[in-house]
């Protein structure tokens, strides 16, 4: 089976909760916009109620773009976002506050993204008051918001900086759930908490979209990140999916090189595994970040990738099955096991 558009797709039962289809995003304007490659390429998925797709690729590859996309905060150049099946692609932000309640998001930055000199209960109580809901429902909603995310209700009269990082968290949490949407963007969630806090953060994500059958728009850098909290996977270099498909098959068998490259430039806690990686990665002879400009029609990971044909540099290969998993390469039949 090969699939033209650059796609993810479950098999819902349902009107998925969120759909994006061909996005392209460029930044700039006019001229300098037509000429600039495209933060995002032509990108499609979609995400079921109750259903976690991650996002993954290294820093620039358009992870946070799309999030910015789906979120009304950066237009698309081509494409359109579904939230549960109603057009938002066009709206304007005044038309986007009648369905924002639906579509809420989680920054990585738990300092930045809480204001200092709010309380809490105010951080909480806002994005209600928008919605129309105010004092003591308000206040009621923001209390057992707190609770379900294992604060104590009475962390409403407090301020940020009398809680800890991962605190701070479970507090922009709440602010995303207060509203009850039906899908959040997790952008980098964890990235900044210690190790042992991400693992608490992310089961009480996961217990979250359990209970609330949420779909969460999961965006990180790290493959084993999202295998925790992700039934499914997109990876992206250069704006373009590279691989997709269910996140366990992707992690342990990727037929893309890119996803190869990706899985074992992951750090790993113990250093003769990281080691042994650094090794075969060198040994397989994958090229750095940046070494050279990739044709426009062929495949961008050609200046990196060890496997690359004159083929490659001439076509960009479209996604097509190859085991479990999408992959975008000409030659995923030959990519090597991990
Ligand atoms: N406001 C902007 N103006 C111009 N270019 C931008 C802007 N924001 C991002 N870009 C560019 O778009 C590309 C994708 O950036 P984006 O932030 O989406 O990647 P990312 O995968 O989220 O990276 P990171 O993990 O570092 O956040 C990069 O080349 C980046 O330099």
């Amino acid at each position: 089976m090969t699939a033209t558009a650059q796609t993810a797709s479950a098999v819902p039962s349902t009107v998925p909760a969120l759909e994006v289809k061909d996005l392209v995003v460029r930044y700039g304007r006019g001229r300098r916009a037509r000429k600039d490659v495209p933060a995002v390429d032509g990108v499609s998925f979609d995400i079921a109620p109750g259903e976690t797709l991650g996002v993954v690729g290294e820093s620039g590859s358009g992870k946070s773009t799309i999030g910015k996309a789906v979120l009304g905060l950066q237009a698309p150049s081509a494409g359109t976002v579904k939230l549960n099946g109603q057009d938002i692609t066009s709206l304007s932000l005044k038309q986007r506050s009648r369905v924002v309640a639906d579509l809420r998001v989680v920054f990585q930055d738990p300092y930045s993204s809480l204001n200092p000199s709010r309380t809490i209960g105010q951080t909480l109580v806002e994005p209600l008051r928008l919605m129309g809901i105010r004092g003591a429902d308000a206040l009621g909603r923001a209390r057992a918001g707190l609770e379900s995310v294992g604060l104590p209700g009475d962390a409403v009269d407090r301020y940020p900086s009398q809680f800890s990082g991962g605190q701070r968290q479970r507090v922009a949490i709440a602010r995303a759930l207060v509203c009850e949407p039906k899908v959040v963007v997790l952008d980098e969630p964890v990235s900044a908490l210690d190790l042992s806090t991400q693992a608490q953060v992310l089961n009480l994500l996961a217990d979250l979209r359990d209970q609330r059958g949420l779909a969460f728009l999961f965006i990180a850098h790290d493959l084993g990140v999202v295998r925790f909290l992700a039934q499914r996977t997109v990876v992206l270099y250069r704006g373009q999916v590279m691989e997709t498909g269910p996140v366990d098959a992707v992690s342990s068998a990727p037929r893309h090189p890119y996803t190869v490259a990706l899985t074992a430039a992951a750090p790993v806690p113990r250093p003769a595994e990281q080691a042994a990686r650094r090794q075969a990665r060198e040994a397989a002879g994958f090229g750095v970040a940046g070494a050279a400009q990739p044709s426009a029609t062929g495949c961008p990971f050609v200046p990196r990738c060890p496997l690359s044909t004159d083929l490659c540099a001439d076509q960009r290969p479209p996604l097509r099955l190859v085991d479990a998993n999408l992959a975008a390469c000409h030659h995923a039949e030959r990519v090597p096991a991990l």
